[in-house]
């Protein structure tokens, strides 16, 4: 069996690829950091290790690496031959490698016909759609109908945090030991792919809004606050009280519409808050907040994180959201020089303000609710110092 993975990254080495080579696969990763395609076609294996006390060690092998920047057409040809595609490339990255995708899975019409899943294993809702809309932006009108009755891209959620990494060997990844794989049933064409770990589920909605709107909400939440009162780790800030309060109320609030939505049990729900929160306070694990915080932009965007729950907190609880508001206000703060949004973001809180950027940003109506909820929350987080 053979699977083509985009982004040979710390989710892609860390837990994509390793679930690939626990059910068989041979993983064809898909990169364009040179450094790692070749050392993993020197290597041909790489090591896992689990982030807990006993520093599990598992080996990857079966692997090979193609730089797309340099040879695009050896990419076709993995597709071509290819039982699976995932990707862990990050949500911008998505319309990026959709041409070199379409260029492959139009050439596999002409020899291939066996179905096809590709999978974005991304942080956002709707990962897969979104690459089969902009794969097609680049696929032959004539090719349209066979293209869509072959090849299925169903939407995935997935769970694993992998910091940063620093270790001597460029491959290695530490893993923190937990992880989800969820996967939308319903979007499969042919054979369900066999692989431990994923769960497949008819209705991804609930899980893709619990994950992103808890785990990552979260994670933002102590990211933003965490930058903004100077600490340099997931676990420092969490180890403060004012931010680990902040997280768990900012919680409460996702909960709070995650429950009304989707009917989850308050108790449950509550169980896997406290689970994320001992997560983010994992010891065997140095996770940057800059790599937390990484692409305020698309944080701030309006289906994403931090505004998509606030506005379900003001439309179906008619709540104010105060707590999703400081976070959001921290990350129109968010001014680290080295990430590149951060510095756009910043350019237009100079042109506009900060409720100018956020309109703009989030896609917020000139009239919206929660802009004048941030903005008393600017206030307030300036009083926190
Ligand atoms: N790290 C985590 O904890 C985690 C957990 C769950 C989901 N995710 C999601 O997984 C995705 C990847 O995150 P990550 O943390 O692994 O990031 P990463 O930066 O470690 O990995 C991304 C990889 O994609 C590669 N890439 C960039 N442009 C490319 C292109 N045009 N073609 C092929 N490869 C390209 C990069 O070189 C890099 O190796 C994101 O969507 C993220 O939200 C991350
Ligand atoms: O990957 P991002 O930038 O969308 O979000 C940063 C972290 O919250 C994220 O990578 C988590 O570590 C991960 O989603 C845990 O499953």
């Amino acid at each position: 069996m053979q699977a083509v993975h985009f982004g040979a990254g710390n989710i892609g080495r860390g837990f994509i690829g390793m679930l690939l080579n626990r059910a068989n696969y041979h993983t064809t990763f898909v990169d364009v950091n040179d450094a790692i395609i070749s050392e993993i076609n020197k290597k041909q294996q790489y090591t896992v290790v689990l982030a807990d006390e006993n520093k599990q060690e598992e080996t990857i092998t079966n692997i090979n690496g193609i730089n797309s920047k340099d040879n695009p057409s050896e990419v076709v040809a993995a597709i071509v031959n290819a039982d699976i595609i995932t990707t862990a490339v990050g949500p911008t990255v998505l319309p990026i490698i959709a041409k070199l995708l379409a260029e492959g899975l139009s050439e596999r019409l002409q020899q291939n016909q066996q179905p096809l899943n590709i999978i974005a294993c991304e942080n956002m809702i709707g990962g897969s759609e979104l690459l089969k809309e902009k794969v097609l932006e680049h696929v032959d009108l004539k090719d349209k109908t066979a293209f869509e009755s072959i090849f299925a891209f169903p939407n995935a959620a997935v769970d694993r945090i992998v910091p940063n990494q620093t270790n001597q060997e460029l491959l290695t990844v530490a893993v923190e030991p937990y992880y989800e794989w969820v996967v939308d049933a319903s979007a499969i064409k042919g054979v369900k792919p066999n692989i431990t770990g994923v769960t497949y589920v008819d209705d991804l909605k609930p899980y893709i809004e619990r994950k992103l709107f808890t785990v990552n909400t979260g994670h933002a939440v102590a990211a933003y606050l965490g930058y903004n009162l100077g600490f340099e780790t997931i676990k420092q800030a969490m180890d403060n009280s004012k931010v680990s309060s902040l997280v768990k109320s900012t919680l409460k609030e996702t909960g709070n519409i995650l429950i009304t939505q989707y009917g989850f049990k308050e108790e449950t729900h509550n169980q896997y808050i406290e689970k994320i929160i001992a997560r983010f306070l994992n010891p065997h694990i140095s996770d940057d907040v800059t790599r937390v915080a990484r692409g305020p932009l698309r944080k701030l965007g309006k289906n994403d994180r931090l505004i998509r729950p606030a506005i379900l907190h003001l439309e179906i609880l008619n709540e104010e959201p105060t707590f999703l508001a400081k976070a959001i206000a921290a990350a129109l703060q968010y001014d680290y020089a080295a990430d590149a949004e951060a510095v756009s973001l910043q350019e237009k809180v100079k042109v506009k303000g900060f409720a100018g950027a956020l309109r703009e940003v989030s896609e917020l109506p000139t009239n919206s609710p929660l802009i004048p909820i941030v903005e008393t929350q600017i206030e307030q987080l300036k009083k926190m110092h």
